[in-house]
């Protein structure tokens, strides 16, 4: 299990990490996800054990994470850390740069563990390839490979798919997720992704300037987001104020554009300004009379300035206000 107490950690006086706690379960999946810069990196260099807390704790199980004033080789030896920057060897092979992070025990199946990595990353034909000629994301695939050769108890991962194109994401990280939860590996991955923390992750860690905004399933927070900037990371997020509904309601709620149906009995008039197509259906995005902007899915494309009405489940304007 990991332990994060009280974290505190400032570059040159500069906070950005501001008493982070959490905790992780061994075998458990764990994203990072918020807002660039907004700490996401220093968090997971602060775990393997790369820089010197200002204050606060990290354990791994039993042993404490320490810092470089305390270690003469930085980074936890139970764990592994890909960078968003790889260190690849270029004029190898894809075999060989795995091979040579197999740990000694693996030595004598050596070629089919290789093998079995490869499978993981999706890799087999370009076994033989050197490293040079390969694309970024191919790259970043072979980087993969090489922190699960040593079978880490903890891997640390920062943007691991930002190379990588959609066609081939999915299924990377299906096998990937997949490899991880059948060796039991616990595993904490930085992202901007929302699919990499709505499907992949048990546990999602909201980061906003420093702060751990919310810690909890990627499907309650997508549910029930606590705020709009949560929402955001998921999709385009209307925040409405409720007087739209109710004319003595006060406060605000959050409701996605695939929430707001057009209704001829609606709960709110809007007029259209315009119809945006996405290739499935129309992006709408229209006003109400109070001039917010209310942005929603259509079947159908709908002319600017026609007069429409719409509708939002009253359970959900109930469960969807924004907490402050
Ligand atoms: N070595 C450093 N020295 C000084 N400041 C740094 C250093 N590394 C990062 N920072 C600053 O710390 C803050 C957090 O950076 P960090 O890389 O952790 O963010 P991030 O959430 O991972 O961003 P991104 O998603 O863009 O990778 C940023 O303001 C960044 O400029």
């Amino acid at each position: 299990m990991l332990k994060v107490s009280q974290v505190t950690f400032a570059y040159h006086n500069k906070n950005t990490l501001q008493n982070i706690h959490f905790s992780v379960e061994k075998g458990a999946h764990t994203c990072i996800i918020g807002e660039s810069g907004c700490g996401k990196s220093t968090l997971l260099k602060a775990i393997f054990g790369l820089l010197d807390l200002d204050e606060g704790s990290i354990y791994w199980n039993d042993e404490q994470v320490l810092g470089p004033a305390f270690n003469l080789v930085p980074g936890h030896d139970k764990m592994k850390y890909l960078a968003q920057e790889d260190h690849l060897m270029p004029y190898t092979s894809v075999a060989e740069n795995i091979q040579k992070h197999l740990s000694r025990q693996q030595a004598d199946f050596s070629a089919q563990r290789t093998e079995e990595l490869l499978e993981v990353i999706d890799m087999l034909p370009f076994a033989e390839s050197k490293v040079k000629n390969l694309s970024g994301g191919q790259k970043q695939r072979v980087a993969l490979a090489q922190v699960l050769a040593k079978e880490p108890e903890l891997l640390l991962l920062d943007e691991p798919f930002n190379f990588i194109d959609n066609f081939r994401k999915n299924k990377l990280r299906r096998n990937l997720f997949n490899y991880l939860k059948k060796q039991e590996i616990t595993c904490i991955f930085a992202t901007h992704d929302s699919t990499d923390m709505l499907g992949f992750a048990d546990q999602a860690l909201v980061m906003k300037e420093g702060k751990l905004m919310a810690n909890d399933t990627s499907e309650q927070l997508f549910n029930f987001p606590p705020n709009k900037y949560v929402a955001s990371l998921f999709k385009e997020v209307n925040e409405l104020e409720l007087e739209l509904f109710e004319a003595s309601a006060e406060g605000k709620v959050l409701i996605y554009p695939t929430e707001i149906k057009l209704s001829e009995n609606g709960n709110l008039t809007a007029k259209v300004i315009k119809s945006y197509f996405n290739g499935t259906n129309y992006f709408v995005e229209a006003e109400a009379n109070n001039g917010q902007k209310i942005y929603f899915n259509s079947t159908e494309f709908l002319e600017a300035s026609a007069t429409i009405q719409l509708h939002v489940d009253e359970t959900l304007l109930q469960q969807r206000k924004v907490k402050d």
